[in-house]
C-alpha cells in the first residue's frame, strides 16, 4: 500500500515535470508563484491571506496542468485541424484563463492596500 502510494506520487512528479518542460505557460506560472510568495514574506500576510494566496496559486496551476492534459490529449486524439477539437481546447483554454483572473482580482485585494501603504 505505502509503495503503491509512493509509485502514484512519482507519477505525478513526472506528469508535473514534463509540463513544466513542455508549457512555457506553466513556467511562467512558478515563476508568479515564486514572486507572490516572496511579496507575501515582505509584506507579512496574515493566515487568511495567505490561505487565499495558496487556493489561487493551486487553482491555476491544476488549470494549466489540466489544460496541457487536454491539449495532449487532443494531439493524439485528433491531430488533424477539426472544428470539435477548437471548441474542446478553447474551452480548456477558457478555465485557465478564470482561474488567472480569479487569481489577480485576489492578489489585487490583497496586495494593492500593502503597496499603496508601503510608498
Ligand atoms: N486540432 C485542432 N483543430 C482546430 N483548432 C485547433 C487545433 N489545435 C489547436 N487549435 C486552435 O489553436 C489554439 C491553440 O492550440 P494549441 O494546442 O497550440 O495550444 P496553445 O494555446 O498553444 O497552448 P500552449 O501554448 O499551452 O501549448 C486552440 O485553442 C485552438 O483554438
Amino acid at each position: 500500500m505505502k509503495g503503491k502510494h509512493r509509485i502514484g506520487f512519482s507519477y505525478a512528479c513526472n506528469g508535473i515535470k514534463e509540463v513544466f518542460k513542455s508549457e512555457i505557460n506553466f513556467r511562467l506560472h512558478i515563476i508568479s508563484t515564486i514572486i507572490v510568495i516572496s511579496a507575501g514574506l515582505l509584506f507579512q500576510l496574515s493566515p487568511i491571506e495567505w490561505a487565499f494566496i495558496f487556493f489561487c496559486i493551486g487553482i491555476v496551476l491544476v488549470a494549466e496542468l489540466l489544460n496541457s492534459a487536454i491539449e495532449k490529449a487532443m494531439d493524439y486524439i485528433k491531430p488533424e485541424i477539426h472544428p470539435t477539437a477548437k471548441v474542446i481546447k478553447d474551452i480548456s483554454a477558457g478555465a485557465v484563463l478564470i482561474a488567472a483572473i480569479t487569481a489577480a482580482i485576489i492578489g489585487t485585494i490583497i496586495f494593492l492596500p500593502k503597496i499603496s501603504n508601503y510608498f
